[in-house]
């Protein structure tokens, strides 16, 4: 008899333990997106005699696509196991390398099916998606119509009010590291409070951080296409996220809640104003990574700051100080921890009154004639980046990240 659930099994023994569960979000997200088929929970009884149809197993791959919540890991890799073993019988492929993190969690999921039948995983995959399709319907026909705008965002909290639209970053337990979903949804955002009807748009952070940079675990999401294009695509996914900046149309305004590392003050050499608390701190350790200064900063701080402040920022990773950042002119102007919100507030509610066509138009004026070259900056430090990634000190410099934290 085959281990019936892994549920609490240990699939991910390695020393980088939670790293793997943040790689299986990744992945696990893609799968139900729809880039790969997949699958369901392993249970014990199936409901007929008969077992499931070819035609019910393709209705339920159609219906895992259409769910409208997240079922969560363990139940998204039960669902690849189950696939797996329906389609293909026991796991006979040889274990993935203990750094293959994603698809050695598959693999020990599917692994641990054992000899289980082809028509019984059918049938428990056909019962496991249509206990998530009922569920999943119940609860979305409860949710008001604000909840289920704000349940398209994940990561970011997005609110309008007093003409202001706010966009939140909401991982502050990862002092709200940008996840590849997390670059999406604030494309997405950005996207909706153009087309709004507020006069400005603030981009703050939830927590202590306003955000650590890029969640280094993106780097270490390969998919099974390989590296080469893992970083293909995160250098377009790159070029988009800093496009979307370039190409907004409102004033758009950081309130930089805490400190900022790496692609989170890059970009802000892209925003109309700047306000940071005190306690903010500026940082771009990409040398440190292996890596290369992106979000248009190559162009938009020497022009900001001058070479000599930029070279030390961007080249050498001299982490400035809120006064420091403001002094170089990356900060409008910096406020007491203590007041920060309330005077902040209080400023931009007075803004979003000024006629908002006037200020669109004006932003439009200043930043219009710079386009082109940002454009072009942006594609030429994602493409450099692109090749940085496969690098072997990019790579090393990931892995110490991993390793000092897994204590290994
Ligand atoms: C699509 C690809 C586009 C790529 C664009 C490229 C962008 C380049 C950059 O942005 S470079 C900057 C990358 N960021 C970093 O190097 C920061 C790494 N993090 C840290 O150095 C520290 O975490 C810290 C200084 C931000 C905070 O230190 P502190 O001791 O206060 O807190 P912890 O380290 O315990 O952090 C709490 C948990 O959050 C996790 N975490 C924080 N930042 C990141 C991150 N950038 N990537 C992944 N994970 C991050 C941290 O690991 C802790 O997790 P845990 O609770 O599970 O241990």
């Amino acid at each position: 008899m085959p281990p019936q659930n892994s549920a609490h099994a240990p699939p991910f023994r390695v020393a980088m333990a939670g790293v793997v569960g943040r790689l299986i979000r990744c992945w696990c997200r893609r799968a139900v997106a729809g880039s790969l088929k997949v699958p369901a929970l392993q249970l014990h009884v199936s409901k007929t005699a008969m077992g499931a149809s070819q035609k019910d197993f393709e209705n339920a791959m159609n219906q895992v696509k259409l769910l409208k919540e997240d079922p969560g890991n363990e139940v998204k890799l039960k669902l690849y196991a189950l696939y797996k073993q329906a389609t293909e019988g026991p796991c006979n492929t040889p274990k993935p390398g203990v750094f293959d993190l994603i698809n050695k969690a598959k693999w020990e999921a599917w692994n641990a099916l054992g000899s289980l039948p082809k028509e019984t995983a059918r049938q428990n995959y056909v019962d496991l998606v249509s206990g998530l399709s009922s569920s999943s319907d119940s609860s979305s026909q409860a949710k008001p119509e604000a909840d289920r705008k704000q349940a398209e965002y994940e990561t970011v909290v997005m609110t309008s009010e007093d003409g202001i639209t706010k966009i939140m970053l909401n991982r502050p337990a990862k002092k709200n590291a940008l996840t590849e979903q997390m670059y999406q949804e604030i494309m997405l955002a950005l996207e909706a409070a153009s087309k709004d009807d507020s006069t400005i748009t603030v981009l703050t952070g939830n927590g202590d951080y306003y955000s650590s940079g890029n969640d280094l675990t993106n780097f270490t999401n390969i998919p099974p296409e390989g590296v080469e294009a893992k970083a293909k695509n995160s250098a377009i996914l790159l070029r988009n996220f800093v496009g979307s900046f370039i190409d907004f149309p409102k004033p758009l305004v950081a309130v930089v809640n805490g400190p900022a590392v790496g692609i989170s003050v890059t970009v802000l050499g892209l925003f109309d104003l700047v306000y940071a608390t005190d306690r903010a701190t500026f940082h771009t350790p990409f040398s440190h990574l292996g890596q290369t200064p992106e979000g248009c900063s190559s162009y938009t701080f020497p022009k900001i700051m001058g070479p000599a402040k930029a070279a030390e920022m961007l080249i050498f990773g001299k982490k400035l100080t809120a006064g420091e950042a403001y002094a170089q002119g990356l900060v409008t102007e910096v406020f007491p921890d203590s007041t920060f919100q309330k005077e902040v507030w209080t400023r931009l509610k007075a803004y979003s009154k000024l006629p908002q066509n006037a200020l669109r138009i004006s932003k439009q004026i200043i930043r219009s004639q710079e386009k082109e070259k940002l454009h072009a900056v942006n594609a030429k430090e994602s493409s450099i980046l692109q090749e940085r990634w496969l690098s072997s000190e990019c790579m090393n410099a990931i892995m110490n990240f991993f390793s000092q934290k897994a204590k290994l």
